[in-house]
């Protein structure tokens, strides 16, 4: 490795730091010859990074320190980027994104981290029954799509267990869309084709509580992936191919689908409140009236008036208190729903 860095440190004058690491310099190559991939995956410090059609493996430069490195990702390589068995290429630059999904300080996980980037559409994967929907979990959910620049999508599992009637009234006063499927008796999926139909193009990423079918869906949608379904180890008591972190998955139709093991759901602490009201057009106008940082949940504010007197139109006040139970779905911990 020898040279890359190479400077006169009199010249330079500065300290060699404490850890080691060698200070950054203005003349360090440019890198302009550097070959543009997209991260799908991450295990171990090693990044798998397709390029063109084909998976080459890399670390992480030196200079890019920490900074997180996550499927979806276009990054810049340099070195080996052949793919062949063995190799290694450097990542040593991480291009601009679109889009990212993060989640925050919940108890078990106080560093706000970034999980995905660039995808478009976040996909709430939500059993109707077995396990029972959690709409409080679907609305934190839905707060993180908003927040990310992502468009949501409820995919509503298992309903061969139940009608979808009931739970999507909850969410009347949203403009959601969502897809239901059901796994019929030969295995095969119904409502399969309209989630293709959703994805077709994008880059979707799959959230949900265990057992709500993901795997099943993921399988389904990228033949020849094997996500494990059941997930139960009788040995280890944990799933078999478990893997912690988010794999982007490319479909045949082109797109790409990103299943998040272990994403449940999202820590808000860093949404802003304020943003909320932009998903709301028709109660934007009705704020004027509030008090200065009016939070919009409490007795002050204007827009119980606003909605009452018909400015919002039939929906109003279905849309108002979805409003308000996104509001509240930032108090509280993810993990107790
Ligand atoms: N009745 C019914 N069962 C389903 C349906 N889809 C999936 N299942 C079953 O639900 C169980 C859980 O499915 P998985 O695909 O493993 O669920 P998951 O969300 O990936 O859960 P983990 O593997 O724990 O992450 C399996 O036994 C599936 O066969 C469905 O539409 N109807
Ligand atoms: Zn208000």
């Amino acid at each position: 490795m020898g040279g890359r860095y190479d400077y006169d440190e009199s010249r330079i004058g500065v300290r060699p730091n404490r850890r080691g690491t060698r200070p950054r310099t203005k003349d360090r190559p440019a890198h302009k010859d550097a070959i543009i991939g997209m991260v799908t995956a991450v295990d171990r410090g090693r990044w798998t990074v397709l390029v063109d059609d084909h998976p080459v493996t890399a670390m992480r430069a030196r200079e890019l320190h920490r900074s997180p490195i996550v499927p979806g990702d276009r990054v810049g390589l340099v070195g080996d980027t052949s793919g062949t068995e063995g190799s290694l290429a450097r990542i040593i630059r991480i291009e601009e994104r679109d889009t990212f999904l993060r989640r925050t300080a919940d108890d078990t996980d106080p560093v706000e981290r970034v999980l995905v980037a660039n995808a478009d559409q976040l996909a709430i994967v939500t059993a109707l029954a077995d396990p029972e929907p959690r709409p409080r979990m679907v609305d934190r959910c839905l707060v993180a799509a908003y927040d990310a620049g992502m468009e949501p999508l409820l995919v509503l599992t298992k309903a061969d267990l139940a009608d979808p009637d009931e739970f999507m009234r909850t969410y009347a006063g949203l403009d959601v869309s969502y897809v239901v499927t059901e796994v019929r008796d030969d295995g095969t999926i119904t409502g399969l084709d309209a989630v293709h139909e959703r994805v077709h193009d994008r880059m979707t990423v799959l959230v949900g509580h265990s057992g709500v079918g993901k795997s099943t869906l993921v399988n389904a949608l990228v033949p020849g992936t094997d996500r494990a379904v059941g997930h139960v180890n009788a040995v280890t008591g944990r799933g078999r191919h478990t893997s912690t972190s988010a794999i982007a998955l490319p479909l045949p139709e082109g797109g790409w689908v990103i299943d998040t093991p272990g994403v449940r759901s999202f820590g808000l602490a860093h949404v802003d409140p304020a943003s909320f009201i932009d998903h709301f057009p028709e109660l934007a106008a009705g704020t004027e009236e509030c008090p200065r940082g009016c939070t919009h949940d409490n007795e002050y504010c204007a827009l119980d008036a606003w909605v009452a007197a018909g400015h919002a139109g039939d929906s109003g006040p279905a849309r108002l208190e979805s409003l308000r139970r996104l509001l509240r779905s930032r108090l509280g911990n993810p993990e107790d729903e």
